[in-house]
């Protein structure tokens, strides 16, 4: 995991060339790379899809997903995070940590993934070993401690001295990078070596007691010992060993896969995982990593393959499975036979009959299933809790060539829509056409590019828009009441609601008071169908609302002619009176922006900044250059890329990632509702 460019592909690589997968290395500017394997990958030398592969060092298994750097595929990170037991952070080290560190660094917070750091490009001009890794303790605040020493910086980086053995290795340029040499630890660096080494035991004693008494005492502490110590200290997130090489000169990779297995945890030295039991979600289910406990997994992606149809990663919690078993998916309550299992290795598969607890990999045959669903034995049902992912804040209008065209796109968008849980497809209620939202420009251009390619549709694209949503500010009551004689049958619904709105990000809540019957249990639920339909198209500008709870209070039916249909319909009438009564308001995405700039261009990139709605969070020098950290709204921040470019003449860079909605201005709302004609639904 890591910032866009730092390097995680390139080290992928050859960990999959050095552990025998691949008999040659593919390069990310070469568009060969294996963990690439999309055309738009390779074309744009980017990772857009996390690849989960398979691979052995030193007899022990690794499954490894690489995962995209840049902001707009962050879902791929959080789902890799979410099953994934250790992570190996990628920094470049002449930047150290960039913006998008720190967003996956928390990601792996979140979900308390133990890291070691790599500090990537050791060959790099201004390569810094000590500055990259200062930037892990300064701005992630991580207890950084490292393993390793360069034995040369820059062009004339040759190696590491392993500050835990105290030995030297270098890499001699042959084989690619195949062999490499032990060496004495040079004689300029000792000193060095003995200050580090000292540092890093000071750093893991308390981890480990023996160690401790040892450290206290002033006694040797063997290197077997000082390995249990880094190893407990990994695991329990006490410390993040620091270690250097340079990928693409084949240099520290080796000494990479060897930590990993020192350090990282098996799926044995990660605590037991927390489910509920699906029919009483008061009880908690506790799952051990054994082959003899149940069966359950966790659904992390769903891929669509050309040749085998749809492949679903999972990663196996507990028990084991055959192919041709059944399991069940407590979400929908059905139980679904498992087709073929796969083991990936990145573009190729290898058919496997069963897979036991801990291990990820790929199977066919659940028709059902979605992201973040988990997957368990009917015998002993388990759900596991499931991921989060950020709501799509940019929306693009397509639109269909031909009738033909027309047809194909709904089965593109919709088979497109089930891999990518951040990518969503709505119809305009007005205009009646297709609207996609996803979490940047870059994300919506890839998935528009896949469906012309992979699925051949030809469409006219739209100019990128903001996804605004709505939400209320007081509290509201209002009725519905739908009651029409259409031939010989009627129609008769009837209901009223009060509704408030909810803590932000809670989305939509339904209570149903209603006492004695007054409305039949059997219309409850078409009402709040009818409810859920009118929140999507809003009530100022089309957008959806969201955070409100609705209170169903009252009502009334009649024996002959209420239907479903009746009482949706008025579920729906009675929440767009109330809403617009309840003060309704726009939201906007409103965007964390970071600039890094050379110090003269700070004036016009801050002013630039403010004139786009921005308000500066902070400032700070970061490796030679002004780091600028702002929140803007993202309506503004259309076309930046270009515009701050060519006002310092290229020098400054930018990241930028959904923060938060918020209420826009009534100016900017007042313009944006009057252009999409004063609300959709009049
Ligand atoms: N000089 C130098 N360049 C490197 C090194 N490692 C990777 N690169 C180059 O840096 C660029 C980005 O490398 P990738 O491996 O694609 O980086 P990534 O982190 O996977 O990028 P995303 O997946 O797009 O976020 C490529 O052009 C690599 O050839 C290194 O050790 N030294």
């Amino acid at each position: 995991m890591a910032h866009i460019d730092a390097g995680k592909t390139t080290t992928t690589e050859r960990i999959l060339f050095y552990t025998g997968v691949n008999h040659r290395i593919g390069e990310v500017h070469e568009g060969t790379a294996t963990m690439d394997w999309m055309e738009q990958e390779q074309e744009r030398g980017i990772t857009i899809t996390s690849a989960a592969t398979t691979c052995t060092w030193n007899g022990i298994r690794i499954n490894i997903i690489d995962t995209p750097g840049h902001v707009d595929f962050t879902a791929e990170v959080e789902r890799s995070l979410r099953v994934l037991d250790g992570a190996v952070a990628c920094f470049d080290s002449v930047q150290g940590v960039q913006p998008q560190s720190e967003t996956v660094w928390r990601q792996a917070n979140k979900y308390k993934v133990p890291r070691i750091c790599f500090i990537n490009k050791m060959d790099k001009a201004g390569a810094n070993f000590e500055y990259a890794t200062s930037t892990i303790v300064n701005r992630l605040g991580a207890r950084a401690i490292p393993i390793n020493w360069p034995i040369g910086e820059e062009a004339k980086f040759q190696g590491v001295i392993d500050l835990v053995e105290m030995k030297g290795i270098v890499w001699t340029n042959e084989e690619m990078g195949a062999k490499y040499e032990v060496v004495e630890i040079p004689a300029d660096l000792k000193a060095k070596a003995e200050e580090m080494h000292q540092l890093l035991v000071e750093a893991v004693a308390d981890s480990d007691e023996e160690v401790m008494m040892k450290y206290l005492d002033g006694e040797a502490i063997s290197t077997e010992e000082l390995k249990r110590a880094i190893r407990k200290a990994t695991i329990a997130m006490n410390i993040f060993p620091v270690m250097c090489g340079t990928a693409f000169k084949n240099k520290g990779i080796q000494t990479l896969l060897d930590a990993v297995v020192a350090y990282l945890p098996s799926p044995l030295d990660v605590p037991p995982i927390e489910g509920i039991d699906p029919y009483d979600t008061e009880v908690k289910v506790i799952r051990h990593a054994d082959d003899s406990e149940p069966f359950a997994a966790l659904g992390f992606k769903i891929m669509t393959d050309p040749f085998v149809g749809q492949l679903i990663f999972i990663r196996v919690y507990s028990g084991q499975l055959k192919t041709g078993d059944s399991v069940l998916n407590p979400r929908t309550g059905k139980t679904e036979r498992i087709g073929r299992l796969l083991k990936m290795h990145a573009n190729k598969r290898e058919e496997i009959t069963e897979i036991l607890a801990g291990d990820i990999c790929a199977c066919v045959g659940l028709k059902n299933l979605v992201t973040g669903d988990t997957i368990c034995t009917e015998k002993s049902p388990v759900v596991l809790e499931s991921i989060d992912f950020p709501a799509p804040v940019i929306e693009v209008a397509v639109e269909p060539k031909t009738k033909v065209d027309q047809e194909k796109m709904g089965i593109a968008l919709a088979k497109l829509a089930q891999e990518d849980p951040t990518f969503k497809v709505r119809t305009d209620v007005t205009s009646g056409q297709t609207i996609i939202a996803g979490m940047g420009e870059l994300h919506l251009e890839i998935i528009v590019d896949r469906m012309m390619r992979e699925y051949k549709v030809e469409a006219n694209v739209g100019k990128p828009q903001v996804n605004y949503r709505e939400t209320i500010r007081s509290t509201a009551e209002a009725e519905g009441k739908y009651i029409r004689q259409t031939g010989g049958s009627g129609n008769y619904g009837h209901a009223k609601i009060r509704i408030a709105p909810n803590e932000p990000g809670k989305g939509y809540e339904f209570i149903n008071v209603i006492k004695g019957g007054t409305i039949p249990k059997e219309y409850i639920k078409p009402i709040d169908q009818g409810i859920q339909e009118a929140l999507l198209g809003g009530v100022l500008a089309g957008y959806e609302m969201v955070d409100i709870k609705v209170e169903l209070y009252d009502g009334s039916y009649h024996d002959v002619d209420s239907n479903e249909m009746a009482f949706k319909i008025a579920g729906s009438m009675a929440f767009k009176e109330a809403a617009r009564k309840a003060k309704p308001v726009l939201l906007e995405p409103v965007m964390a922006v970071e600039v890094t700039t050379p110090e003269e261009y700070m004036g016009t990139i801050i002013g630039d900044l403010n004139s786009r709605r921005g308000r500066i969070e902070g400032m700070e020098m970061v490796g030679g250059v002004q780091a600028i950290k702002a929140t803007v709204p993202l309506s503004t921040m259309f076309g930046y890329a270009t515009s701050m470019r060519g006002s310092t003449q290229g020098r400054a860079n930018f990241s930028m990632e959904f923060k938060q909605y918020e209420e826009a201005p009534r100016s900017v709302s007042e313009e944006i509702i009057a252009k999409n004609n004063g609300g959709k639904d009049k």
